[in-house]
This record gives structure tokens, C-alpha cells and sequence, in this order.
């Protein structure tokens, strides 16, 4: 003993006396204590104890099987020596286990269930499978319930049938229950009983139909209008009961309920799904990529259990198999300690494209219970078809095993420089960067990893290293390295995925693919404003266009209208060929999209005119929004006759917002603050975006209201702060890699790429297609500053004079805010032109909040004042 105790003590324990100090008596149990908690929480401790229990359940299984064939020639020595019989060496018995094989099988039978007792075999597999595989792979107290009923029911029963025969069939508690019950209800009823039970079971768990032959349906009268509408709208819509069959699940023809294998979730149900039940993976010469709701984890590290394809592809002429490509790999794990680090692949996210190239785009249109529809101006509208964009090069990303293996050992060494040791490793390849998200070993504190994130980064010193510790919301750690073969996602996929097509949203947009490889397609009505920065060159002009053509592909010309202000005048440029459908531009201009600075302040503030004017209509109209205010509209609930429309989309875009604010400042902050203050509510969004990410540009103003954020490569942590409020997009590597900050978040995506030739045949499709007469008129406005020191006269009076007198006469209601809105005038005109009417004697004066007083009653009586007035 006392040498045991020298060995235990440390080298310069006789220098220091024991501790006696409470402090650190206390400090020693606390770490003590951290550790045995520890331990209780590592993954390895829960495997060896699923190891334990496998073997337990086997054990038992053997024992209790033997028992079944041996029982008569143990039983004498398990009556005489009870438990002893297990500690006498000179005993011999039958069973396969030996003397503990003979009494506890004895014990589990005889004094237990009897034949139930195979249950416990079959608790202890299902406990120890799921320890060793590390989640719930069968529910446990789903388990533990059958266990028992099992145990008490089949015990009764099997002591029922078997009766008074020598083996112990139920064991003593069958026995028991079994002599209570026939006490009770007699051998007849207790049989009833039983099997009555054994039936409810039965149905509770295969719910059987039982079903009446079915009577002739007698024939159905012929239904009457009523009946018909009554019919319908009880049957549920076609495209909700899609939805609502992807969550719950689909009821077929033979009423059983089918559910589609990415709904079932094996935490819920206690299944498991295999690979085999499920569809093929999609192979490609390049890489085996499996669909993400198909594909369950998959370790690459165990090839002869692999089945079907690799993971893995390493170059376009060879595809060598698993094995051969970690045959190195193996070797060096002798010496090499980071081959102890489990490292896992994650599978690649693909989202099945939801039709094919030539189908047409539209969302399914609704059946409209009212006539009104705003889409039957233009009802031949054709969306634009997939067909007009272009694969870009190949799509599927390239998983390189060399390369993953080489980045993987490079990460866990330097880890190990810092002291930091590692749990497990896994990589998730993206289509530009690979995710390695490292679980570090217990006790390694992530703060320790943060604070060495530059020291890190700079140790892995390859170009765009981004370090996220921790990940939010977990407690691993990612290092993003960029692959040497990068893939173009390409717009056209992504407007094909189920997502994007079946999207509910306003304003749906296919902004691009997340590390994961999962579609990221965002509402830019939720955004609701857009904030883009990057240096030039790195996909800024790419991302809009990216942008703009998702929306054509989703939006009728009635719904949605862009108002394009392009100073560098060469980017938009293509989008003026869709001017009679989706643009919208200043009364009287020539040109749709904007190039000069003076018109920008104008349009900008037209766009805070309508915002206003909407604000009034959704007052009137009693709604809190655009979408509430449309449904009230085409319901026909909103009268056309006082100004009532129905109000599409606005987006306002600006592709060089630097320009602007250096020749403009003010002029042009304060109506864009304004609008992205308040324009959210009546459909009015903007997307901004700048090559020069400055502070005095991004001035706090804007950027309070501009909530979601996005960066490309820019030039200097400072100009990633400023736009994202952080660092990171300095790191990124430029060809629409970027960061996305919305909701609280920021995510990396690799852009959707669309080439300005796709561009230009989306603009031609739509614009060849018969649009509106014009392009969608904003509300004029008149700077202030032009009126300005010109006194009023009637001959000075406006041009929109009569008609403002016209629209008063008509209605008698002397009030400018039906000026404003019929007229789509600015508060400021409208007042005007309501002074210059009561000059002209058309109206009384001001009366304060209420309207005035119309002193002309008829026509013909305003018909020769205005002829007075010539
Ligand atoms: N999402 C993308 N995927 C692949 N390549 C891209 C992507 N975005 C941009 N690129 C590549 O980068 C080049 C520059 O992109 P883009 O013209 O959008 O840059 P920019 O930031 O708008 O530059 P500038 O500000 O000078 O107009 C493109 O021609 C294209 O080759």
C-alpha cells in the first residue's frame, strides 16, 4: 500500500506538504469532480457501456435458451445450494453459462416470468445499441412500456395455457397473477380475459379496418348550384393539401397514410431509415452526391461497410476506391496522432430541381372567386422559361479526398502546436469554401481557440481562412478553406429547385448556396431592404442580377415593378428592354432607368409620394398592409371610384450608391432613410448597393435601417465592419463568395451566377411579349425649390388646374388628399393646386381638418368659370 502511495505522488511532493488548506481540499474535489462528470458525458465512456449491455443482452439470451433444454438436471442443485451454487467449484450443471448460466436463468424463470424474461434480453439490446451508436435509435420509454406490459401479460398468459406443468412457464408472478385472476373471474373468464387484452393490443397496434360491406350508393341528384359551391369548398384546395402532405404526411387511395421518407423522423417514430429503402444516389463520373434528405450520415473512415459508390471522386480519369485512397492515411496512423481524431465527410445537399426546362414559371395561379384579377391586363403573359439560362460548367461540387485528407491533418497539427486537442473532425465540402467543424477534446475551452484565431489563420495561411468559434448554436468550432476546384452554382438550378418554385413568398429571391450546398432563397419582403458591398470585381453586379432575374421568373408584370437607378449606366442597361412591364419611372421622362443625379432625387423623392399616398389608401381601405389591402381590393371591397388601386410591388435598385451620396449627400440620404424607415408596409423595398463601403458613404442613417446585409470580397477588415458590423469579408475570395447578415445570422454562400447573355434573353422573352402602354407612372414631384419666389396668379396657375377643378365639381369634395390621390400628387401640389381652386372661387376656404366647402355645384356651372379664365 505505502508504495502505491509513493508512486502516486509527484516528483516535488516532499517540497510541498500535503495540502491541508480547506480552499484547496475543496478546489482538489472540484476537479475531481469536473472530471468524473466528464467522463460520464464522453462518448467513448457511453460506447463501452453500449458494448456492455450488447453483451449482457447476448449473455442472458444464451442462458435463458440453454435453460430452456437443461432445466430439469439443474434444478435440483439450484433448490439445494440457492445462490452458493455459483461460488462451487466442484459443481457441475448443464447450462451453456455454466453455474451462473443455471441459477440466474433459474432465478429469471422460476422465481421471475417465465418465458417474459426474454424481454430483459431484448431492453439490454436496445439500451446498448443506442449508447454505442450515440442517439435514439429506438425510444426507450416507448420500450419500457411494452417491456412491462410484455412481462405482466405474457407471464399470466403463458402460466394460463401451460396450467400445472413442471417447467415454469409464466414463472412465479405469472403463476401469481394468474391464481388471483381464475380466483376471480374463473378459468372461463380469465381466458376471456386475456384474450380480449391480447386483441385491444392487436388493434392498438396495427389499427385494423373493420368494414361493413359496403351498401349500393344510391344515385345522386343532380346538383344544384348550391350544392356544387358547397361541394367545393369543402374539398380542401390541391396546392394546400401539397403542403400540407409534406409535413404530415399523404393519405392514398387505400386510406393508408403515406409518409414521405424526409418527414419521418426517427426521434419521433423510433425508425430508422436505410439508404437501400430510398432512391438511387445520384452519380456522377466527378462525385457521388446524395440527396440530403436521403442521406444520413455517412463516415467515410469505414470503407468495407460502405455501401455502393464512394463519397469521393478524386480526378475526371480515375476513381479509386476507398481503401486504395486511405491506404496512406492508414499507414501513417501508427506514429501519427491526428489519425486518432475521427473525421467524417459530410454528405453532399443537393435540391431536386422541381421541373423541367421548358415548363412555364408562373406561381399556380389562384382561382379567383372574385372577377376581379390584376393579372388579366396582361393575361397572356408568358414567364420566362428555364430554358433562357444557362448550365455553367459542371454543378456538382468536387469532393477531393487528397485534398480534404491533407487539409484535415494541416488543421488538427496546428491545433496540437497550441495545445489544443481534438475530439472529432468533420468536413462539409461547399461548392467554393469546405467546412471543417471540429469538436475539441473535453476540457479545451473555445475561448482559448478565439483568442488564438489569428495566430491559427495564420499558421494555416492559406488564402480565405475564415475561423467561426464558436459555430452559433453549437459548440464546435469551423475553419472554412477554400477548395482548390471550385464550382459555379449556377442561377438556373436554383431557380429550379422544388424550393424556389414552390415558394409562398412575396418577394421570393435565389441569392445562392450555403456551405452545406443548400439552396439559400430569401423573401426580400421580409428583408426588407438590401444592403450589398464589395470591391470591384467580386461578383456586386453578378449578385444583382441574380436578384432581378429571380423575381422576373416569379412575378406577373402586375405585381411587381422595379425603379432602376444606374449611375455607371452601363450595368442596368439590359433591363430596358422589360420597361413597359416592370418598370416604373417619372411622368414625362424618356428614359426608364437612371442615370443622372438631378433625377435620382426626384425619383427618390416620387417614391416617398407614393409611399405616402399608400399609406393614405391603406388608412382608408382599413388594412395594415399591402398584402391585406390587395386581398381587400380584388375581393372588391375598395371602391376604384375614390382613388382605390390595386398596388404592386415597388423595388427600388441603386448599383452605385457611392457616386450618389458623394455628388448628392443629403439630398439623397434623407429620402432613402425615409423610405427604408416606413415604405416596408406599403410593398416599397429597396436593394443598395456600393463599391466603396465607407462610413461616410454607409452612414449610420442608412445603416440602422438596412437590416440584411450582404458583402463580397472587400478590400479591408475596416470595410467589412462597416458593412456587416464585423470582419470576415476580407477573407473572402471574390467571385460572388459573400456574407450574408439577415435575422441575426451570417452565413457564407457561394452566388448564384447568371451571365449577362442570360440576362439579356430573360429582357427579351418578356420584353417582345405586349406590355402596357407605358411604364408604371410614379407620382410627380415638384422640388420646392422650383417654385420657390413665383407669385401665385391664375395665370402662373398649374397645368393640372382644371382637372384638379374637374375631380372636386364631380365628387363636391373640396379635400386635398383626393387630390393626392386621384392625381397622384405630393401633398405640397395638391395643397397648391387647392389654393389656386379657391382663388378661382371653385372652392371655400381652409377649414382646418375638414374639407372645404365646394361652392360650384354643377358642370356646367365650372364650365364657364373655366372658360372665364382663358
Ligand atoms: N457568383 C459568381 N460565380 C462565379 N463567378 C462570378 C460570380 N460573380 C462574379 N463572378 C466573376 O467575377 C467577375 C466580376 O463580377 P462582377 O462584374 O459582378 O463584379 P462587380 O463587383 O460588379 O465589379 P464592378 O463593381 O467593377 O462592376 C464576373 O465577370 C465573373 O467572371
Amino acid at each position: 500500500m505505502s508504495k502505491n502511495k509513493l508512486k502516486n505522488e509527484k516528483p516535488d511532493s516532499k517540497k510541498t506538504p500535503p495540502a491541508k488548506d480547506p480552499a484547496m481540499v475543496l478546489k482538489a474535489d472540484r476537479v475531481a469532480d469536473v472530471k468524473v462528470k466528464e467522463l460520464v458525458k464522453d462518448e467513448r465512456t457511453h460506447k463501452v457501456l453500449g458494448v456492455g449491455l450488447l453483451l449482457l443482452a447476448l449473455l442472458g439470451f444464451i442462458a435463458f435458451t440453454s435453460y430452456l433444454f437443461t432445466w430439469e438436471e439443474d434444478q435440483d442443485k439450484v433448490f439445494r445450494y440457492s445462490f452458493h451454487l455459483m461460488f462451487m467449484g466442484d459443481e457441475h450443471v448443464e447450462n451453456l453459462l455454466g453455474r451462473s448460466g443455471a441459477f440466474i436463468s433459474h432465478w429469471f424463470f422460476y422465481n421471475g416470468f417465465g418465458l417474459a424474461c426474454y424481454l430483459f434480453c431484448y431492453f439490454a439490446f436496445i439500451l446498448g445499441t443506442n449508447f454505442i451508436v450515440g442517439r435514439r435509435v429506438f425510444r426507450v420509454w416507448r420500450n419500457v412500456k411494452y417491456v412491462l406490459f410484455g412481462l405482466l401479460y405474457i407471464s399470466m398468459a403463458t402460466a394460463f395455457v401451460a396450467g400445472h406443468a413442471g417447467f415454469p412457464w409464466g414463472g412465479a408472478v405469472g403463476n401469481a397473477l394468474n391464481r388471483w385472476t381464475t380466483g376471480f373471474l374463473g378459468t372461463l373468464g380469465t381466458g376471456l380475459l386475456l384474450l380480449v387484452i391480447g386483441f385491444c393490443w392487436l388493434i392498438w397496434k396495427f389499427n385494423f379496418e373493420f368494414k361493413l360491406p359496403q351498401r349500393k350508393p344510391k344515385p345522386k341528384p343532380v346538383a344544384t348550384p348550391e350544392v356544387l359551391v358547397e361541394e367545393m369548398a369543402a374539398e380542401p384546395e390541391p396546392v394546400m393539401e401539397k403542403s400540407k402532405s409534406k409535413k404530415n404526411g399523404l393519405k392514398n387511395d387505400t386510406g393508408v397514410t403515406v409518409i414521405p421518407p424526409a418527414v419521418i423522423d426517427p426521434e419521433e417514430t423510433g425508425v430508422t431509415m436505410e439508404l437501400i429503402e430510398r432512391e438511387e444516389p445520384v452519380v456522377s463520373p466527378l462525385i457521388t452526391v446524395i440527396p440530403a434528405a436521403h442521406a444520413p450520415q455517412l463516415d467515410v473512415l469505414v470503407p468495407e461497410e460502405a455501401d455502393g459508390p464512394p463519397p469521393f471522386a478524386m480526378n475526371d480519369e480515375k476513381v479509386p476506391d476507398l481503401e486504395e485512397t486511405f491506404a496512406p492515411a492508414n499507414n501513417r496512423r501508427k506514429n501519427n496522432a491526428p489519425m486518432d481524431v475521427a473525421f467524417e465527410v459530410k454528405p453532399v445537399f443537393e435540391d431536386e430541381p422541381a421541373v423541367d426546362d421548358s415548363q412555364d414559371l408562373g406561381p399556380a395561379q389562384p382561382v379567383s372567386v372574385d372577377p376581379y384579377d390584376p393579372i388579366l391586363d396582361l393575361r397572356d403573359y408568358k414567364y420566362p422559361i428555364l430554358e433562357l439560362l444557362d448550365q455553367h460548367s459542371t454543378e456538382k461540387v468536387v469532393q477531393d479526398a487528397a485534398e480534404l485528407e491533407k487539409n484535415k491533418n494541416q488543421i488538427i497539427d496546428t491545433l496540437k502546436n497550441y495545445d489544443i486537442a481534438i475530439q472529432k473532425i468533420s468536413a462539409t465540402v461547399g461548392p467554393t469554401v469546405t467546412l471543417y467543424e471540429i469538436v475539441p477534446a473535453a476540457g479545451v475551452r473555445i475561448s482559448r481557440i478565439k483568442n488564438l484565431e489569428d495566430d491559427i489563420a495564420l499558421s494555416l495561411s492559406a488564402l480565405g481562412i475564415r475561423i467561426i468559434a464558436p459555430i452559433p448554436g453549437k459548440g464546435t468550432i469551423g475553419i472554412e478553406v477554400p477548395n482548390i476546384r471550385k464550382s459555379i452554382v449556377s442561377l438556373k438550378n436554383m431557380l429550379s429547385s422544388d424550393k424556389f418554385q414552390n415558394s409562398s413568398m412575396d418577394l421570393p429571391i435565389a441569392i445562392g448556396k450555403k456551405i452545406d450546398n443548400e439552396n439559400f432563397i430569401a423573401d426580400l419582403s421580409k428583408m426588407p431592404h438590401l444592403l450589398m458591398a464589395g470591391a470591384t470585381g467580386q461578383g456586386k453586379s453578378v449578385g444583382i442580377n441574380t436578384l432581378l432575374v429571380s423575381l422576373l421568373y416569379k412575378k406577373h408584370p402586375s405585381q411587381l415593378k422595379f425603379v432602376l437607378v444606374d449611375p455607371k449606366k452601363v450595368e442596368l442597361s439590359l433591363y430596358k428592354l422589360i420597361e413597359k412591364h416592370f418598370l416604373a419611372k417619372l411622368p414625362g421622362e424618356e428614359e426608364a432607368i437612371i442615370t443622372d443625379t438631378k433625377k435620382v432625387i426626384h425619383t427618390l423623392n416620387a417614391l416617398c409620394i407614393e409611399m405616402d399616398l399608400r399609406y393614405d389608401l391603406l388608412k382608408e381601405a382599413g388594412t395594415r398592409n399591402i398584402r391585406e389591402y390587395n386581398a381587400k381590393f380584388t375581393q372588391r371591397r375598395l371602391n376604384p371610384e375614390k382613388g382605390h388601386r390595386y398596388l404592386p410591388f415597388i423595388v427600388l435598385v441603386i448599383d452605385e450608391f457611392a457616386d450618389l451620396i458623394m455628388t448628392a449627400g443629403k439630398e439623397v440620404e434623407m429620402p432613402i432613410a425615409r423610405l427604408a424607415q416606413l415604405a416596408r408596409a406599403v410593398g416599397i423595398h429597396l436593394i443598395i448597393a456600393t463599391q466603396r463601403p465607407s462610413v461616410n458613404i454607409i452612414t449610420g442613417t442608412i445603416k440602422a435601417n438596412f437590416p440584411a446585409r450582404i458583402a463580397f470580397k472587400v478590400s479591408s477588415k475596416i470595410d467589412s465592419r462597416t458593412i456587416l458590423d464585423i470582419g470576415g469579408a476580407e477573407q473572402l475570395i471574390g467571385q460572388g463568395d459573400m456574407l450574408v447578415s439577415f435575422n441575426g445570422e451570417l452565413v457564407r454562400l457561394q452566388c448564384a451566377f447568371v451571365d449577362t447573355p442570360e440576362v439579356e434573353r430573360v429582357a427579351e422573352f418578356i420584353g417582345q411579349q405586349r406590355g402596357y402602354p407605358d411604364a408604371f407612372l410614379l407620382p410627380e414631384y415638384v422640388d420646392e425649390k422650383d417654385l420657390e419666389g413665383k407669385e401665385f396668379s391664375l395665370q402662373d396657375r398649374d397645368p393640372l388646374f382644371e382637372e384638379a377643378a374637374r375631380i372636386i365639381v364631380q365628387t363636391q369634395q373640396g379635400s386635398t388628399s383626393l387630390l393626392q390621390r386621384r392625381m397622384k400628387l405630393g401633398y405640397n401640389r395638391a395643397g397648391r393646386l387647392m389654393d389656386q381652386l379657391e382663388a378661382a372661387g371653385i372652392v371655400g376656404p381652409n377649414m382646418g381638418s375638414k374639407a372645404r366647402e365646394v361652392q360650384v355645384k354643377s358642370d356646367g356651372d365650372l364650365e364657364e368659370i373655366l372658360d372665364g379664365l382663358l
